[in-house]
């Protein structure tokens, strides 16, 4: 099977052309191919197809064989894939998702590639959407959530997968692995969640960590610093427009007058290949 490996900002995953392979079962596939020894290695596995709605179809699958609604990383990386490849002419592209359409575009200036920005789609806050348990018409913006017999402030934001953002005020002093599991698999959550604990530097740069739903520690989350930007204005300690500082790198975040969340960030080729174990 023919793939390429890409990554935006540490966040890794094997791109793979739907058009062309064929994989029996994607849950398998991805818990093989991203096993970081006996596999390729990857954070998530992602196959881009044809689509009846779209450009095309992107399918997401955690390194866990977990399939996730959308994840915003690769959606950059998608983008660069496609247009590099010869699957398009455009530089503005839209992608069938289960998060619904996912609007991606190739930023040049003067004919160099600078960034990707994608159109995220509008952020859902009730506690039906996340999805969690609760008041389904509720939103739940700074609420207490106890976990092993402490109590986190926790704001809950869907990008079409959920996040469950926890502001502190130093994210090096929390013991991700430890808790990160816990909030993921916390029974409020049917459908778990990713988990990102926040510092606020100021109204326009945070530093985020991320415990990601089906990977465990990521170096970057695009939905999760998407969903970090709009909990920061739900709970007025940001403006509209930040930039998020990830252990991978920078994204930044504008939560638009129309309402639509838009991330911006670089998408990273770093090897093509031909992965040989049976799927
Ligand atoms: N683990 C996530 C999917 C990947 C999201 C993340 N890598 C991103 O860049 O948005 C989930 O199960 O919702």
């Amino acid at each position: 099977m023919q793939f390429t490996k890409w990554h935006g900002q540490g966040n890794d995953f094997v791109i793979v052309n739907g058009f062309q392979e064929k994989i029996e079962d994607y849950a398998q596939a991805a818990v093989k191919i991203c096993d970081r020894h006996f596999g390729i290695g990857a954070d998530g596995l992602v196959i881009v197809g044809p689509s009846e709605t779209a450009d095309f179809r992107m399918r997401i699958f955690n390194s866990d064989g977990s399939e996730a609604e959308m994840c915003g990383n690769v959606t950059r990386c998608v983008a660069r894939y496609v247009y590099k490849y010869g699957l398009t002419d455009k530089t503005k592209i839209t992608l069938e998702t289960l998060a619904g359409p996912i609007k991606p575009e190739l930023v040049f200036e003067n004919g160099v590639f600078r960034t990707v920005r994608v159109d995220m789609g509008e952020p859902r806050l009730k506690r039906a959407q996340i999805p969690m348990i609760g008041e389904p018409d509720v939103e739940a913006i700074n609420v207490p959530l106890v976990v092993n017999d402490r109590t986190y402030n926790i704001t809950c934001v869907s990008m079409g997968n959920p996040h469950c953002v926890i502001f502190v005020d130093d994210v090096e002093e929390i013991d991700l692995p430890a808790i990160g599991p816990l909030i993921e698999n916390h029974p409020i959550f049917p459908r778990k969640t990713n988990v990102e604990f926040v510092q606020v530097l100021n109204d326009r740069e945070m530093r985020m960590r991320v415990w990601e739903r089906g990977a465990g520690i990521t170096l970057a989350c695009g939905t999760g610093a998407s969903a970090t930007l709009v909990a920061a204005v739900l709970n007025g300690k940001a403006g509209r427009m930040a930039t998020i500082h990830l252990d991978g790198g920078d994204l930044v975040v504008e939560w638009g007058n129309d309402n639509h969340v838009y991330m911006s960030g670089p998408a990273v080729e770093v090897f093509r290949g031909e992965y040989l174990l049976s799927l």
